[in-house]
């Protein structure tokens, strides 16, 4: 178990973006180099438009580096085919973003338990999974509310328990407070870290709020491309 706990879950060595922008190359990202542990809450702080997003979207092998690698449990992303990429984000990664991205139609039950259908868990888990998921995001009670009825604040965290439904080993999330008051991010903060105690995953956030920092076990900050010494 501590062997384990050491070795990180994901390792990012000398990575380098570009995109082609208006005909010519952007250099977005230029020799990044980190470690996402289990069990940890780390944080990406930067500027607008230093490459958070672009390196999230790395990590969880959305999209692939220009130069250098990211391993994912020792095994880079790019050593796997399309098929085995799209199995292992489907069953170790969740993703949440900004915006909740909920089903509108359908309550927040029936939004986590959708997620289980999509990852092949079992029928005969999906109600203690689902039920858990609320709880460990406090709307056991709000389980028959459709997104609408829920405040903004709600709604992200029934994203959360969306994303975390079939038992992720990471759980990326792109400014995942930005639309919401300070309580409310606090609160996502707080789930957060019962999240990483009760499940032992990684958790790595992109955030601009600077009151945030302070609850992360490891906070990147980015400028130009770069990772800068805190
Ligand atoms: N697919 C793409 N094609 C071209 N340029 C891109 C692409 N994706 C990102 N960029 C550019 O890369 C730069 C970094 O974008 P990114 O979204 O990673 O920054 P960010 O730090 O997440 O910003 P924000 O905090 O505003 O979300 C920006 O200049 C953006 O326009």
């Amino acid at each position: 178990m501590a062997v384990q706990q050491a070795a990180p879950l994901l390792e990012v060595r000398g990575v380098h973006k570009s995109f082609i922008s208006g005909g010519s190359p952007l250099q977005v990202l230029k020799g990044i180099d980190l470690t996402v542990k289990s069990g940890q809450l780390t944080m990406l702080r930067g500027r607008s438009g230093s490459g958070k997003t672009t390196l999230l979207n790395l990590l969880g092998g959305l999209d692939q580096p220009s130069e250098g690698e990211v391993l994912f449990r020792g095994r880079p992303f790019q050593d796997q085919s399309d098929r085995q990429l799209t199995m292992l984000r489907r069953k170790q990664v969740g993703f949440v973003f900004q915006s909740f991205a909920l089903l509108p139609l359908f309550s927040a039950w029936e939004n986590v338990e959708l997620s289980l259908r999509m990852a092949g868990v079992g029928k005969s888990q999906w109600k203690t999974r689902t039920a858990r998921c609320l709880e460990l995001v406090g709307l056991t009670k709000r389980a028959n509310h459709r997104p609408y009825e829920l405040s903004g604040g709600e709604q992200q965290r029934i994203a959360i328990a969306k994303a975390i439904a079939h038992k992720p080993a990471l759980l990326l999330a792109d400014e995942p407070t930005a639309e919401l008051d300070s309580q409310m991010a606090a609160k996502i903060i707080a789930i957060f870290r019962d999240i990483i105690e009760a499940e032992g995953i990684a958790i790595c956030m992109t955030t601009h709020d600077s009151t945030l920092w302070e609850a992360a076990d490891v906070v990147y900050q980015m400028a130009d491309g770069r990772l800068e010494p805190e």
